[in-house]
């Protein structure tokens, strides 16, 4: 066990305490194949008892004064700046991706608390002019208890994204973090505790994906469910819920387009997509999937990205040299070699990369070489499936027109980019892309401020800006009549 595994607690956060369970769960390191350490796994009547502390909590959350509430949020913040090297730490050892991308998702966890404290100052009710001698009020009102589903990808900062501001909004929560990565979410919980927040306001369980889903969507207690993760497993919840008709909002897969038309500073969309691929290793939701280049720049474009991607240095992220780490399984990195295969079995041609790497320090982790595919077109089947590694395809344009009906075609439609300098140009890729965020001439779409969310398969509800709070209250409307 690594030093910074020693403390860590690795039961389930219930009522303010820390619980023992017999069933474990490995915890294992991508990078080595080696275990971590085991966590705690909930049988029903856990998860049960999670949900009755956070019904029992939510009446003393929601009547703390606001100024307290606020400051516990900011409490949190300064504990995850604080404690940002051990988190980065723990996450990459779980997770795999490099130590400065996990410092980076620590710190913008913090952020994300300081900007929902602040934001929770400013839940605004309305008052409407009534036709009458009435007073019309709209006060906005926390929900109850929020369940949380989170993904591997993002350990930590989907948990943020999520517990921030439905806790700045006076909400209760029981978290499900992902089972491959649940370490990050342990270590979150701990500065919980340290925050001393009051019992069941905050509280983890760990254990079958399944039944743990099955009682947040069967449960009455539960009014809202906030899901990270896959569009299959966000189709299966949705219908879960409809009988206890929960609020919800859903995160799920994208497949973004990334347009490079034949105006666009090559260099600066080099670096762009360079940089937004191999973030997480491709490992992410808004990740650049399908890249299309217009064909008059097509040869001078693929010049300076081959030698870019062949620049980077695959490696363990905890080695500060690595730009970029294992995949999170063994069937992440069977996915991706079958969509080469597929894809080059019809007719894409393999420019760089392509295969696993297996010999030396890559021997037991699930390493992949950083590709390039040319010649891609919509026979293949990673034009259309999500990709979730290293691999570039590229596919030519000559028209905007013909660009934007292929990034269109998808299920999907979260993150978008293009790269361009001609006004036109631009405002036509912005209002013409079917997605709910769009990039020109910047991949950086992820911030606090600014709504993050999806439209068609990649789900519904905004997290992060002013919007995201709103995810987790309700309006309520008064209605007083001066007699
Ligand atoms: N839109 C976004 O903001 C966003 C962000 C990150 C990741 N993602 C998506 O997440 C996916 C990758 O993450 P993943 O592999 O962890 O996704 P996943 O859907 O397999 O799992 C997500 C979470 O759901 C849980 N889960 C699995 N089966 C379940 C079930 N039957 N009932 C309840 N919970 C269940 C998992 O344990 C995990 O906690 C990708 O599709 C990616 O695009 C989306
Ligand atoms: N966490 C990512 C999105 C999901 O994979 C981001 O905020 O950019």
């Amino acid at each position: 066990m690594t030093n910074v595994m020693n403390n860590l607690n690795t039961g389930l956060y219930i009522n303010g305490k820390w619980v023992d369970t017999e069933d474990k769960k490995d915890v294992i390191n991508p990078a080595t194949g080696d275990v971590l350490t085991q966590v705690a796994q909930a049988n029903e009547t856990q998860t049960e008892d999670a949900i009755q502390a956070a019904h029992a909590a939510f009446p003393i959350w929601k009547a703390l004064e606001l100024k307290d509430r606020v400051q516990y949020l900011h409490k949190v913040a300064d504990l995850l700046e604080e404690n940002a090297d051990r988190l980065a730490e723990i996450m990459t050892l779980e997770q795999g991706k490099p130590l400065k991308e996990s410092k980076l998702e620590v710190i913008a966890g913090a952020e994300s608390f300081r900007w929902n404290a602040e934001e929770s100052r400013r839940l605004y009710g309305e008052l409407i002019p009534a036709p009458n001698n009435h007073k019309y009020e709209v006060i906005y009102e926390p929900i109850g208890v929020v369940a949380a589903i989170t993904p591997w990808n993002f350990p930590s900062g989907m948990i943020t994204r999520k517990l921030a501001p439905a806790l700045a909004a006076g909400n209760t929560v029981v978290l499900k973090p992902s089972s491959d990565t649940p370490l990050s979410a342990l270590a979150i919980f701990e500065l919980f505790e340290q925050a001393e927040f009051p019992e069941g306001v905050v509280n983890i369980v760990m254990g079958s994906s399944k039944e743990i889903g099955q009682a947040f969507t069967d449960s009455n207690i539960v009014k809202k469910l906030t899901f990270t993760g896959s569009t299959p497993i966000g189709k299966a919840l949705y219908e879960q819920s409809a009988q206890t008709l929960k609020k919800m909002s859903l995160e799920l897969g994208g497949h973004a387009p990334f347009i490079v038309n034949k105006d666009a500073d090559l260099d600066a969309a080099v670096k762009g997509l360079i940089a937004a691929k191999f973030r997480n290793n491709g490992q992410v939701c808004i990740a650049p999937n399908r890249i299309f280049v217009h064909n008059a720049i097509k040869d001078a474009f693929m010049k300076k990205l081959i030698p870019a991607v062949e620049a980077l240095k695959v490696g363990n992220g905890m080695n500060e040299d690595s730009n970029v780490g294992p995949l999170i399984r063994e069937d992440a990195i069977d996915k991706i070699k079958q969509q080469i295969i597929d894809a080059t079995d019809k007719g894409a041609t393999l420019v760089t990369g392509g295969h696993r790497l297996t010999e030396g320090e890559y021997a037991k982790g699930f390493f992949m070489q950083p590709t390039v595919l040319d010649n891609v077109n919509k026979t293949m089947d990673i034009f259309y499936e999500e990709t979730f590694g290293p691999v570039i395809p590229v596919i030519t344009f000559d028209t905007l027109e013909e660009v934007i009906e292929m990034a269109n075609d998808t299920e999907y439609g979260l993150a978008s980019y293009a790269y361009a300098n001609d006004s036109s140009a631009i405002q036509y890729i912005s209002r013409n892309l079917e997605y709910g965020m769009v990039g020109i001439n910047e991949v950086a779409i992820s911030n606090a401020e600014t709504p993050f969310g999806g439209v068609k398969h990649s789900g519904f509800g905004r997290e992060n800006s002013h919007l995201g709070i709103k995810e987790y209250v309700t309006a309520k409307f008064v209605n007083t009549k001066y007699l």
